[in-house]
C-alpha cells in the first residue's frame, strides 16, 4: 500500500488549524481548529469529512501547542484516522518565517529547526508555535518526513528594489534587515487560482492579491512571480490588521520610548496586539465592526475608514508597480466574506478600470468568482484561499514516490 495521506498543521500564535488530506485525489478526510490555546478555556472543533461523522466541539483548558496537537491526534484517532496510520505519508507544517534562504518546501532536520529557531525574534508570535507543532509531531511520528512550507518562500523573488529598506546598507546586512513578506502560500495559491478563473496561464496575468484575515497583506504578482508585498521584516508592516497597526512612522517608536516611557517590549505588544482595528475601536472582527457602523457608531466608522484608506493606498501602489493589472483579488476571512470592504476598497477607482457589481458582490459563496461588471477593464475577484491544500500538495510533491507525484 502506498501512503497517500498528508496531515497539515497551521500553528498560529494561539490556535492550530489542521487538515488531513488524501493526496491520491486531494480529498479532505478531516479538518479542525483549536482556538484560545493558553487561555482559561480553549475550544476544539473537529469535523470528520469522510464516513459521515458529525462535527464535534468541546471546551477545555489546553495549555500550549503540544497539548493542542495531542488533543488533535486523539480526535483523529476517534475517527479511525490516527496519526499512527501507515497511510500517513508526511506531516506538512506552515512555518511563518523562513528568512531569505528557504525558497522551497523543505524536509525538516536539525539544521532547519535551528534556522527556524534563529528567526524567532522576527516572528515572535508565529515561529515558536510552529516549532512546538513540529517538535510534537516529530515525537508522535519520528519515522515520518516532516515538511516545512514557509510563508516567506513565495516572496523571495522580490527584486532588491522592493525587498530593501533605505537604511544604512552595512547595518541592514549585518542584522539581515530586509522585507521578507508573509502569507506567501496564500498569495501563491490565490494568484494561480485567479489566472485559472480568468481562463489564462499564470505567466500571462498581473494580479494584486489582498489577503485580508486577522493578519492582512497585499502582494503584487507579475506573471506568477511576486514582485512586491506589504509585510516586511516581520508581519507587522503594511495594511491595518485585526490587532496590528501596519505602517507607522518608525519615529512613533522612539517617541513612545522617550516621551511615553515605554520599553521596546511594551511597544512591541502595543503595535502587534493592541493596535489595528481592535486598538481603534475595541473590536477586531469585521462582522462586528460593520454591525456597529450600520448602527451609526462613530468609533467603528473611523476604524473602518482607516482600514479602507490603507487598503486603497496599497491597491494604487501595486497598480503602479505592475503597470498593467488584470485582476484584483480578495481572499481570507475578511476578503472572502465582507462585501462592504470590497466595495469600499475599489470605490472611486473607475478611472483605473476598477469597479464592483453590487449584485455580484453581495452574493455569498465559497466558490472563486468575479464580482466586477462585464465592462470593467480590470477583474475584481473573490478567491477563497486554501493554505492547507497548497501545503499538502507541496509536502506530498516532496515525499511521494515519483510515480505518485502527479496524483
Ligand atoms: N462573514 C464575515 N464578514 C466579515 N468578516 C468576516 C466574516 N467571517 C470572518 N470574517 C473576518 O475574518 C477574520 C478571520 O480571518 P482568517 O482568514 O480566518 O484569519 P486568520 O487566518 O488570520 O486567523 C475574522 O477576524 C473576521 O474579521
Ligand atoms: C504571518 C501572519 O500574519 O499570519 P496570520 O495572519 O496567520 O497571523
Ligand atoms: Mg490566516
Amino acid at each position: 500500500m502506498t501512503a497517500t495521506r498528508v496531515l497539515v498543521l497551521n500553528s498560529g500564535s494561539s490556535s492550530v488549524k489542521y487538515q488531513l488530506l488524501d493526496m491520491s485525489d486531494s480529498s479532505r478526510l478531516a479538518a479542525g481548529l483549536v482556538e484560545r490555546i493558553g487561555e482559561e478555556t480553549s475550544r476544539l472543533k473537529h469535523t470528520p469529512l469522510t464516513g459521515g461523522g458529525e462535527a464535534r466541539e468541546r471546551e477545555q483548558p489546553i495549555a500550549d501547542h503540544e497539548e493542542a496537537l495531542k488533543a488533535v491526534a486523539d480526535e483523529l484517532a476517534r475517527d479511525g484516522l490516527g496519526i499512527d496510520s501507515p497511510e500517513l505519508a508526511a506531516i506538512g507544517h506552515r512555518v511563518v518565517h523562513g528568512g531569505k534562504f528557504f525558497t522551497e518546501p523543505t524536509v525538516i532536520d536539525d539544521a532547519v529547526l535551528k534556522e527556524v529557531e534563529r528567526l524567532i525574534p522576527v516572528a515572535p508570535l508565529h515561529n515558536p508555535a510552529n516549532l512546538t507543532g513540529i517538535r510534537t509531531a516529530m515525537a508522535l511520528r519520528p519515522d515520518l518526513p516532516q515538511v516545512a512550507v514557509f510563508d516567506t518562500a513565495f516572496h523571495t523573488t522580490m527584486p532588491e528594489s522592493a525587498a530593501r529598506y533605505a537604511i544604512d546598507i552595512k547595518t541592514a546586512d549585518e542584522h539581515r534587515i530586509r522585507r521578507y513578506g508573509f502569507h506567501g502560500t496564500s498569495h501563491a495559491y490565490v494568484s494561480r487560482r485567479t489566472a485559472q478563473l480568468l481562463g489564462k496561464e499564470p505567466e500571462d496575468v498581473n494580479v494584486i492579491v489582498l489577503h485580508l484575515g486577522n493578519g492582512a497583506s497585499a502582494s503584487a504578482v507579475r506573471g506568477g512571480i511576486c514582485v512586491d508585498t506589504s509585510m516586511g521584516l516581520t508581519p507587522l508592516e503594511g495594511l491595518v490588521m485585526g490587532t496590528r497597526s501596519g505602517d507607522v512612522d518608525p519615529a512613533v517608536i522612539f517617541h513612545l520610548m522617550r516621551v511615553g516611557n515605554m520599553t521596546a517590549d511594551e511597544i512591541d505588544v502595543l503595535l502587534n496586539k493592541k493596535s489595528g482595528l481592535i486598538g481603534l475601536c475595541g473590536d477586531n472582527d469585521m462582522r462586528e465592526i460593520r454591525r456597529r457602523v450600520d448602527e451609526g457608531e462613530q468609533e467603528a466608522r473611523l476604524a473602518f475608514d482607516i482600514y479602507i484608506h490603507r487598503l486603497k493606498k496599497y491597491i494604487g501602489a501595486y497598480y503602479a508597480v505592475l503597470g498593467r493589472v488584470d485582476a484584483i483579488v480578495f481572499t481570507a476571512g475578511v476578503g472572502e466574506n465582507s462585501a462592504p470592504v470590497r466595495e469600499a476598497a475599489v470605490a472611486g477607482l473607475e478611472e483605473l478600470g476598477l469597479a464592483v457589481d453590487g449584485e455580484l458582490n453581495s452574493v455569498r459563496s465559497d466558490e472563486a468568482r468575479i464580482v466586477s461588471p462585464e465592462y470593467a477593464r480590470v477583474a475584481v475577484a473573490v478567491v477563497p484561499t486554501d493554505e492547507e491544500l497548497e501545503i499538502a500538495q507541496q509536502t506530498y510533491a516532496l515525499v511521494a514516490p515519483p510515480e505518485n507525484r502527479n496524483a
